[in-house]
């Protein structure tokens, strides 16, 4: 919730984002109240110069916090967690806090880059449009085979034990995003498999889900 005489929290976001997806998550988990506005990247608002403002780079999210604005999720995560303490993110066991760190990265800098839509664009219109999925799927594969082997040993309910930590909000986006869009095969995945089903359990994860943003499409529901 806004605290009295503070402005809400304001959300950047497209409902099919799993960068926005992630912050979702936080503001779900740490119950915290904030205003969605949607940013249409199919329509390219994220090239209007106002957005610009907010984030140079032109990608969603970006989050509004009074006069703090900050872009990336990572770094909007790493700020929800010291501003809202409540439910946190990172564990304090040091491994364990590497562990969230590691993980996330693997989605954040080796999996979702190579999926984003100027990045589609480009392989599309430079390359051919047949070879946009098997890009995607490559890097997906990859990625995913590796948090299978680094999250083996330490995977409780969760990614990285028995609580919901910060790894967890980068998998759900990507596996979803996996599923959804890029036709993984996901029984190549058991543990991220059978995270994705434990997700699917909490509320804070269900009500970040694409489907269920103000800005999704009606037909997205049944997609
Ligand atoms: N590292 C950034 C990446 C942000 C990003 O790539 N956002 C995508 C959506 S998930 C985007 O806005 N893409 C717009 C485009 O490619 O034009 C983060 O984690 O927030």
């Amino acid at each position: 919730m806004a605290e009295s005489g503070e402005s809400k929290l304001k959300l950047y976001s497209y409902w099919r984002s799993s960068c926005s997806q992630r912050v979702r998550i936080a503001l779900n988990l740490k119950g915290l109240d904030y205003e969605y506005i949607p940013v249409n990247l199919l329509k390219g608002e994220q090239k209007n110069p106002d957005f610009l403002k907010l984030n140079p780079l032109g990608h969603v999210p970006a989050l509004v916090d009074g006069e703090i604005v900050i872009a990336d999720s990572f770094a909007i995560l790493m700020y929800l967690e010291e501003k809202y303490p409540q439910h946190p993110l990172l564990p304090s066991d040091l491994q364990k806090k590497a562990l969230n760190h590691q993980a996330s990265n693997v989605v954040c800098s080796n999996i979702q880059p190579h999926q984003n839509l100027a990045v589609l664009n480009f392989i599309k219109e430079k390359v051919g449009p047949d070879e946009v999925i098997p890009w995607v799927q490559s890097h997906i594969n990859k990625g995913f085979a590796a948090l299978e082997k680094l999250l083996k040993d330490c995977a409780g309910k969760y990614a990285t034990g028995d609580e919901v930590s910060m790894a967890d909000l980068f998998i759900e986006p990507q596996i979803l995003g996996a599923i959804k869009w890029f036709n993984i095969d996901m029984t190549q995945f058991p543990l991220l498999s059978r995270l994705h089903e434990a997700y699917s359990e909490l509320p804070a994860f269900q009500n970040a889900m694409p489907e269920n943003q103000p800005d999704a499409p009606p037909s997205s529901v049944t997609s």
